[in-house]
């Protein structure tokens, strides 16, 4: 007689997204996803064969990722009718400095994460709140948090260390690194030889960052002490000259808080398209110049990134798009290759419009791979070998 694995509910809060599901080990037997949150909510849901479900009204619509996820748990429960979850798993961006792998949500752990709120204003609050939430409704429900920033906790201290006084690095301020989850998964699914080798993971969504991995261990990655460093994205700056922020505040009179929602919520393609979208799929069907050079921008600082990047490894072998962008935005991984021609990488044209996987020629030295990332699925597999262990 076969049993049945026991149910594991999964939410992933991204800054423009929320990702929720439920797997019985590996099968995933429901999932639903808001997208667009802050520009234009929309919202599917799909079974276990892929069949479409009737998703979640988003009514009102949601203004953010913690509503988003409000409105998405009473959808998994009428849709689960009396079949319990055996426990809960959330993605939560930040883990700080002491925590290099999942772990099951106390108050004490709960009032911890609390503290690095300031850290990742766009994603903690909305990671914490359907945590406080089931707590309240469901107290016996065993829940873990899935940190973004463990899978970097590898990354040698060349790589993890700004050229600021020691003593500031020692009290934690020092590159973390985000999208582990993601990154996690992706060095699951590599196809060979690449599980052994030099990759750099382009993780272009809303939020995007890049990972140097070597044997499947980050080495490197473009976001920093906060989610803000790194690659522009869709409304966040990206690294910016530091004395950028200086002169905001002193010449021009902007208070921290000024700065914190002009560099997290109106910067990036946004800004950079002079205020047309934050959304990469608007942007690459305008025909404004604006929303050409907001894709000139990002394109070539992601080349740039992977270029860099590869400078940790001595060397590349593979390079992989995912998330969001990377995975259906076929013109910007064209225009990222060409800008890495001279590395060794040759565009097969026909199969990059057709989404790969592998978007290289058969000749190609280093292989361009097109790999859907599942955080969902990695934050289903902790929670599991952690609550039900
Ligand atoms: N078909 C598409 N073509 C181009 N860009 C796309 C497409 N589908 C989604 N995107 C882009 O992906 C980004 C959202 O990525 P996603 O990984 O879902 O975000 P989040 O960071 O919120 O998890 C948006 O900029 C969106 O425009
Ligand atoms: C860390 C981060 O930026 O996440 P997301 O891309 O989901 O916004
Ligand atoms: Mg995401």
């Amino acid at each position: 007689m076969t049993s049945t694995p026991p149910l594991i509910g999964v939410i992933n809060a991204g800054s423009s997204s929320v990702k929720a599901g439920v797997f019985a080990g590996e099968r995933r037997v429901l999932s639903c996803v808001v997208e667009g949150i802050g520009a234009h909510p929309a919202t599917r849901a799909k079974d276990a064969d892929g069949t479409a479900l009737p998703p979640p009204a988003l009514d009102p619509a949601p203004r953010n990722p913690g509503e988003a996820a409000s409105l998405l748990l009473p959808w998994l429960r009428a849709q689960l009718g009396g079949q319990a979850l055996s426990a809960i798993g959330h993605r939560v961006v930040h883990g700080g400095a002491h925590h290099a792998k999942p772990e099951r949500i106390t108050p004490a752990l709960l009032a911890e994460l609390e503290a690095l709120v300031p850290l990742a204003p766009l994603h903690e609050p909305h990671n914490l709140a359907p945590i406080r939430a089931i707590a309240v409704m469901e107290p016996t429900l065993p829940q873990v948090a899935c940190f973004d920033t463990a899978f970097h906790r590898s990354m040698p201290a060349v790589n993890q260390a700004f050229a600021i006084p020691a003593a500031l690095a020692e009290a934690g301020i020092r590159r973390y690194g985000f999208h582990g989850l993601s990154y996690e998964y992706i060095a699951s699914a590599l196809p060979a030889p690449l599980p052994q080798g030099r990759v750099v993971v382009a993780h272009l969504g809303n939020g995007a960052s890049a990972c140097a991995m070597r044997a499947g261990v980050s080495v490197a990655t473009t976001m920093g002490f906060t989610a803000l460093d790194g690659l522009p994205m869709g409304t966040r700056s990206g690294a910016i000259d530091p004395g950028v922020v200086l002169h905001l505040m002193q010449a021009r009179g902007m208070s921290a808080d000024e700065v914190q929602d002009l560099l997290y919520k109106r910067s990036g393609l946004l800004g950079l398209s002079g205020g047309l979208s934050s959304d990469m799929r608007t942007l690459l069907a305008s025909d404004d110049p604006r929303a050409g050079f907001a894709v000139e921008v990002f394109c070539l600082a992601v080349s740039r990134a992977i270029a860099s990047l590869a400078v940790t490894l001595g060397g590349l072998d593979g390079i992989v798009f995912t998330a969001g962008i990377g995975e259906h935005a076929a013109p910007v991984r064209a225009a990222v290759l060409r800008h890495l021609a001279w590395l060794g990488v040759t565009l097969d044209e026909v199969a990059n419009a057709t989404h790969g996987p592998r978007i290289s020629t058969a000749d190609s030295r280093i292989a361009a791979l097109v790999l859907p990332t599942d955080e969902e699925r990695m934050i289903a597999r902790h929670t599991a070998s952690l609550a039900l262990s």
